[in-house]
C-alpha cells in the first residue's frame, strides 16, 4: 500500500449571515466552492453550537444502549435504521469500524423508532434538530438553483421534508475507540473513502475527534480516489462541513463536483486521534417522484427512486468487483506459494 499523500489546501468557509440581502453573493461563493472543491464549511448557518451538541448527546444516549433493543431497529433497504460493522464500501471490500442509525421523516420510519419508553424524547428532539437542519440546506438549494438557472424553489420542491415519500436521512455514526498499542490490521477503516450519492451532504463533527479526510475536486486519478492527494478537515466547533454528491453532480450535468472522503483509521499515535468519533451527516434526498434532470440534459430523466437504486445497484457492483480482485489475488498467492513450494 504507497503511503497516503497529503495536502494542505483548505476547503473555502462559506458566511450566511443576512442570508436574503446577500443571496447573491453567497450564491457566487456556493457555486464556485461546488465547481472547484466539492467540499465547503458553512458558518453563520443560524445553529448553534449548543443546538449541534445537544443532537450529539441524542446520539450518545441511542449508542449506549444494548445492541440487543438497536436491532430492534436493523437496518433495511428502506435506508433507514441502526447496523454495526456492516457497512462495507466498494472501494475497501470491508465493513466500516463503526455502528450506525438512520433516520428520515416520513414513511421510511415506520417501526424504526424505538419506543417512547426505551429512549423518552429522542424522536421528538431528532425530528426537531433535523428541520433545523432542512432549513440550512434549503438555503443551499435555492443558491444552486440560481446557480443552474432553475427558478428558486426547484430543489427545495423536490425535497419536500412535508411528504411521506421523502428519502432524506440523518445518519448519526459511532466510531470505536481503537487501541494504540495494537497494531492496526491491514485493510481497517473507520469509514472507508467514497462519494455520497445524495445531493448536498451537512456533516456535523466533535470538536477534537477529528479523523475526516478529503479529496477535493475531481483530480482522483483513481475510481476511489485511493493513492490521491488527501486533505485533512479539523472538526470546528458550530461549523458544518458540507459536501457535493452525485445526486447534484449528476443534476448539474457534471458542473458542480460530487467528491471522494474517508474516516481515516488511525495509525500514528504521535496525531492522530484514537478515541470514540461521533459525527451525524445529513443526506440531502429528493422525494421518489420527483424527475432529474440537469439543465443541458447531459444524462437522460430518471425519478429520485429510479436515481437511488440506480446508486445502490453500482454501489453493489463496485463491491462485488472489489471481493472477486481480492479473491483472485489470495488464488495468485496460493498459487505462487504451492510453486515456491515445489
Ligand atoms: O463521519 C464522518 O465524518 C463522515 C461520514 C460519511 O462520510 C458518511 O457517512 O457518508
Ligand atoms: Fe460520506
Amino acid at each position: 500500500m504507497p503511503d497516503t499523500q497529503y495536502s494542505t489546501r483548505s476547503i473555502p468557509r462559506i458566511s450566511l449571515h443576512d442570508f436574503d440581502s446577500r443571496i447573491d453573493a453567497i450564491t457566487a461563493e456556493l457555486v464556485a466552492a461546488a465547481e472547484t472543491d466539492g467540499f465547503f464549511a458553512l458558518v453563520d448557518h443560524g445553529l448553534s453550537a449548543s443546538e449541534i451538541e445537544a443532537q450529539f448527546e441524542q446520539a450518545a444516549r441511542f449508542f449506549a444502549l444494548p445492541d440487543e433493543v438497536k436491532a430492534t431497529v436493523p437496518f433495511s433497504h428502506r435506508n433507514t435504521g441502526w447496523e454495526k460493522g456492516a457497512q462495507i464500501r466498494p472501494s475497501t471490500g470491508r465493513a466500516d469500524q463503526k455502528e450506525s442509525y438512520q433516520m428520515q421523516f416520513g414513511a421510511m420510519m415506520d417501526g424504526m423508532w424505538l419506543p417512547k419508553d426505551t429512549l423518552p424524547g429522542f424522536r421528538e428532539a431528532s425530528l426537531a434538530f433535523m428541520h433545523k437542519v432542512q432549513a440550512v440546506s434549503e438555503k443551499l438549494m435555492v443558491c444552486f438553483a440560481r446557480g443552474l438557472g432553475f427558478e428558486d424553489d426547484y430543489f427545495v420542491k423536490a425535497h419536500d421534508v412535508t411528504r411521506p415519500n421523502i428519502q432524506t436521512v440523518l445518519r448519526q455514526l459511532h466510531y470505536f475507540a481503537v487501541d494504540p498499542s495494537v497494531p492496526t490490521p491491514e485493510g481497517y477503516h473507520r469509514a472507508g473513502a467514497h462519494a455520497d450519492w445524495d445531493f448536498v451532504t451537512l456533516l456535523f463533527q466533535r470538536p477534537g475527534q477529528s479523523g475526516l479526510e478529503i479529496c477535493p475536486g475531481r483530480e482522483v486519478f483513481s475510481e476511489f480516489g485511493l493513492g490521491d492527494s488527501w486533505t485533512k478537515v479539523e472538526p470546528a466547533a458550530g461549523e458544518i462541513v458540507c459536501n457535493i454528491g452525485d445526486l447534484l453532480m449528476s443534476w448539474s450535468d457534471d458542473r458542480f463536483k460530487s467528491t471522494f472522503h474517508r474516516v481515516k483509521t488511525p495509525t500514528d499515535p504521535a496525531v492522530d486521534y484514537y478515541g470514540p468519533r461521533y459525527s451525524m451527516a445529513y443526506f440531502n434526498q429528493p422525494t421518489t417522484d420527483c424527475v432529474i434532470q440537469g439543465p443541458l440534459k447531459k444524462y437522460p430523466a430518471v425519478t429520485g427512486s429510479q436515481f437511488t437504486e440506480a446508486a445502490m445497484r453500482r454501489n453493489f457492483a463496485a463491491l462485488e468487483a472489489t471481493k472477486k480482485k481480492a479473491m483472485d489475488k489470495r488464488e495468485e498467492a496460493k498459487g505462487g506459494m504451492v510453486a515456491a513450494a515445489s
